[in-house]
């Protein structure tokens, strides 16, 4: 088998959500036969994402008779030369957003990341709540980073992720009167001067609203795909209605809209209620045409990991820890499809400016 009966045989794979086969739609890198060997590039960005699991496997299994041992490797240009990116080594910089406070933001970002790290991707995780920064205490963050030799952070590890919060830098000042120019400033120093290493996934929490704050911040990191937080309450959703305008203008691609505090199972009677409405995140994102990312309950449970350091993503047998899995594994689905479409839209119109293409 030489490289060009590998790439017909790879015209039996199809991307399930883009509908069109992988060498059609340009996924294929590159091929080489080395001796008894296939090497295989994909173009593929969403590490760990069920959908690219999944086209992984078909790969695989294609060219299972064929002989050949395989080898297989992920590749997403980004179009940006590394050298003016400020973090090369991080493939995946995922914002979590609300229009307003106390939705759940912080929540949905520690559970977001310690799913993608239970998925096995490489984590990090920065509290970039500035007025609020309680990301340490969610996962029961004790210990504070360390400084190398060369003055760079070391993030705090907890579950397998790295940790990077405000709330280790600021000690007893007052965030609350900081001001865009001095949390540009701070954010920029956590973002560069920590040694982050290799990552798959950077899942930040961002402080809730769409003013000055949120902005520079945009502006400070190159946010891959966002994620807007909502509870069902019209007043909630009218809040993140905003959140998606402040990304429309700034050219992020929003993966999808994610309800939280959606339904509450009585323990004693085990009837369902919707103490803050019902529907509102996915009527919000039917009628913005975004991705609906899944539901969360409201759990006791979801306080209490969030107070006992353990976020319940982890919880194998709550049916609220099977929410934020799936959740999870929707919002990588979801950075995937961003990078794959983002792909074949660049590759179709090669005229287009690569930095400002985004896909929804
Ligand atoms: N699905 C849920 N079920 C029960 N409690 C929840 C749920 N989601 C969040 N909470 C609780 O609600 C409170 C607020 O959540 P969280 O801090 O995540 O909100 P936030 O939007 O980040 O707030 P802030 O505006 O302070 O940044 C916390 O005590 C949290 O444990």
């Amino acid at each position: 088998m030489n490289e060009s009966d590998v790439r017909d045989r790879l015209r039996n794979v199809t991307d399930p959500d883009l509908g069109d086969d992988i060498v059609s739609l340009e996924l294929v890198n590159d091929i080489t036969v080395d001796g008894d060997t296939v090497h295989i590039s994909l173009a593929l960005g969403a590490p760990y994402s069920p959908t690219e699991t999944a086209i992984a496997n078909d790969v695989r299994e294609e060219l299972a008779g064929s002989g050949l041992d395989i080898d297989l490797s992920a590749d997403v240009d980004s179009g940006v030369d590394p050298a003016e990116q400020i973090l090369p080594n991080v493939e995946n910089i995922i914002a979590v957003a609300s229009g307003k406070g106390g939705v759940g933001k912080s929540t949905v970002a520690v559970n977001l990341a310690a799913g993608l790290s239970q998925m096995g991707a490489r984590v990090g995780l920065f509290d970039a709540d500035v007025y609020g920064p309680n990301v340490p205490r969610m996962v029961a963050a004790e210990e504070r980073p360390k400084a190398t030799k060369d003055e760079k952070l070391v993030p705090v590890e907890k579950f397998g992720m790295k940790l990077m919060s405000m709330d280790f830098l600021v000690g007893e000042d007052d965030p609350v009167i900081w001001r865009g120019p001095m949390v540009h400033k701070v954010l920029t120093q956590l973002w560069e001067d920590v040694e982050w290493g290799a990552l798959d996934y950077m899942v930040i929490d961002l402080p809730p609203g769409t003013g000055d704050t949120q902005l520079s911040m945009l502006q400070t990191v190159p946010v891959t795909g966002a994620v807007i937080v909502t509870t069902p309450q019209e007043v909630a959703v009218d809040d993140a209605r905003k959140g998606l305008e402040m990304f429309g203008k700034h050219d992020t691609p929003v993966l999808g809209i994610v309800e939280n505090m959606a339904s509450f199972q009585c323990p004693d009677c085990g009837s369902e209620h919707h103490i803050f409405g019902e529907g509102g995140g996915r009527e919000f994102a039917d009628e913005s045409e975004m991705p609906f990312l899944g539901s969360i309950p409201l759990d006791p449970r979801v306080r209490e990991g969030g107070d006992d350091g353990k976020p319940v993503v982890l919880d194998d047998e709550s049916e609220t820890g099977e929410a934020l899995r799936e959740f999870a594994a929707e919002a990588a689905d979801m950075q995937g499809v961003v990078h794959r479409r983002g792909l074949s839209i660049e590759r179709s119109t090669p005229e287009h400016d690569h930095d400002h293409d985004h896909a929804h």
